[in-house]
């Protein structure tokens, strides 16, 4: 089967949404944009696909209800932030998915899930169950008990490691950006788009750098990472714009947007 039947078949779906597509310049939250996501997620949903939505936002939310120095903020204050934040969108996310009746749930995770025999199996019952259940999970890394994702981490990784969980037909990547570019377009106004990748190589990686934004942690590094260990495992991913959700028709319609990664 070539990639455009695969998307056309593909059932079980991990959308992420990253940071820079759920809020405002401001940090504040971009309703309207995630009010569309809820809509046309359910939409397709009611159509017979399924959904995982793996969600950031949390840390920049929280930082813009607390108050805090964005500039100068210590480790602790960020994992505050993130628990804060995530009580916050959760709250959206049931407000709106709930305006067109989709049930959606709360799943924290962290990447080391997929070292524990136990809990990946928990987790992969969970998720699976959910599914089939019709609801919708919506998964972001537990920052309360893990500092080094914080750090480090992204939830561009751990969308490959939900796909790969779950056994994904495909992954998309909402961004800020409309794809993998042959350099950051922020930096350089001459990068081209790349529509299609068939292997994640050094010399691809090479293009990639990190986040442009505040609260953004991993850039396209981290996209590039996902698509490695989603390729692996058999899933293609897309880093596509999700500056307006309704793109997914788009995509799930076959239609060449943003950057396709083949799997192998
Ligand atoms: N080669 C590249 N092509 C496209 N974007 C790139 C590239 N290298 C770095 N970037 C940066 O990666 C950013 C997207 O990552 P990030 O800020 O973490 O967004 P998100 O919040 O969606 O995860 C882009 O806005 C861009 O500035
Ligand atoms: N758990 C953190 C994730 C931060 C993060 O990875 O952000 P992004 O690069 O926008 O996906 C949060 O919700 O703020």
């Amino acid at each position: 089967m070539d990639a455009r039947d695969r998307i056309l078949d593909a059932k079980k779906i991990v959308v992420k949404v990253g940071t820079t597509t759920l809020t405002h310049e401001s940090g504040k939250l971009n309703l309207n944009r995630i009010e569309k996501l809820a809509r046309v997620l359910s939409d397709l949903n009611n159509s017979g696909k399924q959904f995982i939505l793996v969600s950031s936002g949390a840390i920049g939310v929280g930082v813009n209800r607390l108050n805090l120095d964005r500039a100068d903020m210590t480790l602790p204050e960020r994992q505050a932030s993130a628990s804060v934040g995530q009580a916050i969108l959760m709250k959206i996310y049931q407000k709106l998915f709930g305006e067109y009746n989709q049930t959606v749930s709360q799943i924290l995770l962290t990447k080391d899930i997929m070292d524990n025999l136990e809990g990946k199996q928990n987790a992969e019952n969970t998720m699976n169950t959910l599914l089939e259940l019709g609801i919708i999970p919506i998964v972001n890394e537990n920052d309360t008990i893990s500092t080094f994702e914080i750090q480090f981490g992204d939830n561009d990784t751990l969308s490959a490691t939900v796909a790969s969980l779950v056994d994904a037909d495909l992954l998309i990547l909402l961004s800020d950006i409309d794809g993998l570019f042959t350099a950051d377009p922020r930096k350089d106004p001459d990068a081209k788009i790349i529509s299609v990748v068939e292997e994640v190589t050094r010399e691809v990686e090479s293009l990639a750098s990190g986040s442009g934004s505040e609260f953004g942690t991993g850039g396209m590094i981290t996209k590039l990472t996902a698509a490695k260990i989603c390729g692996k495992e058999g899933i293609d991913t897309i880093i596509a714009n999700g500056e307006d959700p309704s793109i997914i028709y788009n995509i799930l319609d076959g239609e060449e947007i943003g950057t396709l990664f083949l799997s192998r």
